[in-house]
C-alpha cells in the first residue's frame, strides 16, 4: 500500500507546489497525462528557437534607437542588421525617422510578427485573480504563445523563504524550479541575479516583466490560470534550454536568470504552447498537473 502510494507520488510531476498541495484530492479530469518524459514536448526545440528568434529580432529592430549603446559596444553584430550599414546611412536615417513617427509598442510588434497579441486582465473565472487573454489576432494550434519568466533554481538550491505563500513557483520535469513572482523577495532576487550577470551594456536577461513597461510581450506566462472542468486547457508548458548559438544581443529579452552564477548548463526557459486554435478574447488556461508514466 505504502509502496503504491510512493510510486504514484513520484510519478506526479506537479507544476505549482502550494496549489497542488491544496488540490490533490480532486479535479482528476483536469490532469494532463504524458506517456513518458521524452514525449512531453508538443513542438520541437528548433521551432521554439525559431519563434523566439523571429520575435526578438522584430523587437530589437523596432527598438534600434535604444540599442545603440550595445551596438557600439559590440560593433561586430552591426553587420547582421542591414538597417545599420554605414553605406546605407541615409536609408537607416529614413527608417529611424519613420520608426519615430510610428513607434510600435511591444504588443503591436508581437501582433505584426506572430499574428496575435496577449495581455493580462481579470480572469473569466471567479476568484482566480489575473489571467492572460488573447487581445488581438488568432493563435493556431502548436504555436509558442508565451514564456514563463522568473529566477531559475537548481533542485539543490535554497528557495524556502521565497516559496512561503508564493503561488508562482513552477516545477520543471527534471526538478528545476522557476520563481515567477514579480513581487517581494522574489522580485529583489531576480533583479539582483540579472544585474550580476550583466556585462556593461550587454544584458543577459529581461527585467521589464517585473514592471508595467514590458519589453518582451511574451513574458506573462506566470499569470496563466489553471484549467477547470468548464474551461479546458488550451496551452501547455514546455521546457526549453537556450542553446549556445543564441544571439547575445537577444539575451536582453530572455525573462529568466539563474539564481546561482556557477550553473554550468544552458539557461532553462519555459514556453507555453497552444493545444488548439485560440481566438481573440479567449483566456489562456494551462494544466497545473502533469502525470508522467
Ligand atoms: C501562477 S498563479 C496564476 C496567476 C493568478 N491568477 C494571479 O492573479 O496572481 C496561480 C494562482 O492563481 C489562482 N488560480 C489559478 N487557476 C485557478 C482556477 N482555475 N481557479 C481559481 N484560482 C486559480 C490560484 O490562486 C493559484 O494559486
Amino acid at each position: 500500500m505504502l509502496g503504491a502510494l510512493r510510486r504514484r507520488w513520484e510519478s506526479y510531476k506537479y507544476r505549482f507546489v502550494p496549489w497542488i498541495a491544496l488540490n490533490l484530492r480532486h479535479k482528476r479530469r483536469t490532469l494532463r497525462f504524458v506517456p513518458e518524459e521524452s514525449k512531453d514536448k508538443i513542438v520541437s526545440d528548433k521551432y521554439v528557437l525559431e519563434t523566439l528568434l523571429t520575435t526578438f529580432r522584430a523587437l530589437f529592430v523596432n527598438d534600434l534607437n535604444r540599442q545603440m549603446l550595445l551596438l557600439n559596444f559590440l560593433p561586430e553584430i552591426k553587420s547582421k542588421y542591414p538597417e545599420l550599414q554605414s553605406n546605407q546611412c541615409e536609408i537607416a536615417k529614413e527608417r529611424r525617422d519613420k520608426q519615430q513617427r510610428h513607434i510600435f509598442n511591444p504588443e503591436e510588434v508581437l501582433f505584426n510578427t506572430l499574428g496575435f497579441s496577449i495581455t493580462r486582465r481579470h480572469s473569466s473565472l471567479i476568484s482566480a485573480g489575473t489571467g492572460v487573454f488573447v487581445s488581438k489576432g488568432f493563435i493556431p494550434k502548436g504555436t509558442v504563445v508565451s514564456m514563463y519568466p522568473g529566477t531559475v533554481y537548481e533542485k539543490y538550491e535554497p528557495i524556502f523563504f521565497q516559496s512561503i505563500g508564493n503561488p508562482f513557483i513552477f516545477r520543471c520535469i527534471d526538478g528545476v524550479l522557476i520563481d515567477g513572482n514579480d513581487k517581494g523577495i522574489s522580485k529583489a532576487i531576480y533583479r539582483s541575479c540579472s544585474k550580476r550577470d550583466q556585462l556593461g551594456p550587454l544584458k543577459t536577461s529581461d527585467v521589464f516583466w517585473l514592471t508595467s513597461d514590458i519589453r518582451n510581450p511574451l513574458a506573462v506566462g506566470q499569470y496563466v490560470n489553471n484549467c477547470s472542468t468548464n474551461k479546458a486547457a488550451n496551452v501547455c508548458y514546455q521546457e526549453f534550454d537556450v542553446p549556445k548559438c543564441f544571439p547575445i544581443e537577444f539575451m536582453q529579452y530572455l525573462p529568466n536568470a539563474n539564481y546561482s552564477h556557477e550553473v554550468q548548463r544552458p539557461l532553462r526557459c519555459v514556453v507555453l504552447v497552444s493545444l488548439q486554435n485560440i481566438g481573440p478574447g479567449e483566456e489562456l488556461f494551462s494544466n497545473y498537473y502533469t502525470i508522467i508514466h
